[in-house]
């Protein structure tokens, strides 16, 4: 039997057959689930999960359970150790260890915890930093622990394995589908009608469940115009100005010192490398094309990545720790701006190593001086992986922009381009706030 978690609940399944068979299959799943990423082809044979976790073997990890405290119930099947410096609980196939100055800092009770703001009033730096419980007991589902004060604090257990370190470990923070051109394709995801996302919670929510399962999403029938875009923009999200402007809108121009503003070929890249924090989504939405050429490039970064980790797994880590600098230096006209942000190419969280953010931009990448020599020559060994992945050509999801259609990116993960073009050629769009982006997200009920 394997215990696979996923969107926030358990689901049991069988093994297909025999333990070997088994064995087998659950290394080729820890395999797959170590870098927490979904495959479509696994999504759709609706084994969607975030972590597997064999059981077979639970018992055998705890061979001195001698002063375990079991519960009355056999059915909850629920045992916990009080070490002297941790507390120690084997319940719904997790284990788990808490510190005792993290049990008494998350305590819900009224004096400890505003439930109506949900904001903590303990200070937690007046908990003694060598605290133990004085008593522990289990009441059905509920831990309750006394602290040598006489406070107690209680605990459900579901509560705990959700938001244990362990629980939170195994999980992902965004579901997504990698895709090169060929999923992509086939997944034929929905666009969203203009008027359906403006009037309807649905057609906003499937909007940003394509969103943020594929990084980019495509909304129909919008008058073309710069205003309907940035009506567009703020039914999800807060618009982030920056130094092109709030709403921008550009043409071949050269009117800023930067490449975008001309008719040239710009290869796959993420925007404002060079902010520490780079925006989190792109709009784009061609106004008027008079002329040829001009295709959209986008490639899934997080593929990838993937691809990376599968094949060189110390590159994919070199790339998640080495700083490095990207920069945007501009003096024409009036526009005068010196821009620097540092942080590595792929960003990754340390508890689970989820990759979150991609920084690519080859044109705006700095002088590299963050790194000492033998490390440089490694970082441009991985760094040409990652390309070569970047660039293959069933990676790239050609698509010509035109007016009506928009196109939202998300910037943190899907590289775009263009291809060089004749005419005259109007795009209009704007940065969002990420953060936005996954509050209404959230609020719709999606996971992000
Ligand atoms: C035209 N628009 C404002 C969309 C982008 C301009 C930013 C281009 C820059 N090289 C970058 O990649 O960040
Ligand atoms: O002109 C385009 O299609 C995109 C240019 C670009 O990369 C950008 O504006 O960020
Ligand atoms: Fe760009």
């Amino acid at each position: 039997m394997y215990w696979i978690r996923g969107f926030g609940h358990n689901v049991a399944f069988a093994t297909p057959a025999g333990f070997r068979q088994g064995v087998a299959e659950r290394r080729m799943w820890c395999h797959r689930l170590s870098h927490l990423q979904i495959r479509l082809q696994d999504l759709l044979r609706g084994r969607v999960t975030c972590w597997a976790l064999q059981q077979l073997n639970f018992r055998s990890l705890f061979p001195l359970a001698i002063h375990w405290h079991h519960t009355a119930s056999k059915s909850l099947n629920c045992v916990w150790r009080q070490h002297t410096d941790h507390f120690e609980l084997q319940y719904a196939n997790t284990v788990m260890r808490f510190d005792y100055v993290w049990l008494r800092d998350h305590c819900r009770s009224a004096s400890c915890y505003n439930s109506k703001t949900h904001q903590r009033s303990l200070d937690t730096a007046s908990v003694d930093l060598c605290i133990q419980p004085k008593t522990i007991r289990l009441d059905e589902t509920t831990l309750f622990f006394t602290w040598p004060d006489g406070h107690v604090t209680r605990y459900d257990l579901d509560w705990l394995v959700k938001n244990s370190y362990e629980g939170q470990k195994q999980k992902v923070i965004q579901p997504r589908i990698l895709w090169n051109a060929e999923i992509y394709q086939q997944a034929q995801v929905p666009s969203v009608d203009f008027q359906s996302f403006l009037e309807t919670n649905e057609g906003l929510k499937n909007f940003l469940q394509n969103f943020l399962l594929y990084g980019i999403a495509f909304v129909e029938n919008v008058p073309p115009t710069q205003e309907h875009t940035e009506k567009l923009a703020e039914r999800i999200s807060l618009i982030r100005e920056t130094i092109y402007g709030r709403m921008w809108y550009f043409t071949s121009d050269f009117s800023r010192g930067d490449t975008a503003y001309t008719k040239l070929a710009l290869d796959r890249h993420t925007d404002t490398t060079y902010f520490q924090e780079p925006c989190g989504i792109q709009v784009f939405h061609c106004l008027k094309h008079e002329g040829t050429g001009g295709r959209t490039l986008l490639v899934d970064g997080f593929y990838a990545a993937e691809q990376v980790l599968q094949k060189v797994p110390e590159e994919f880590e070199l790339l998640s720790q080495v700083p490095l600098k990207h920069e945007y230096i501009e003096n024409v006209g009036e526009c005068h701006n010196h821009m620097i942000g540092v942080g590595p190419v792929l960003n990754v969280y340390p508890w689970n190593k989820e990759l979150y953010l991609i920084r690519y931009n080859n044109y705006d990448r700095a002088v590299i001086n963050t790194v000492p020599y033998d490390v440089v020559h490694r970082w441009y060994t991985a760094h040409r992986t990652l390309t070569i992945e970047l660039r293959r050509p069933e990676n790239e999801l050609w698509v010509k922009l035109k007016p009506g259609r928009v196109l939202f990116v998300d910037n943190w993960r899907v590289l775009h381009g263009r291809e060089s073009f004749t005419g005259y050629r109007q795009l209009c769009g704007c940065y969002l706030t990420r953060d936005d982006v996954l509050n209404t997200a959230r609020l719709l009920g999606l996971q992000a």
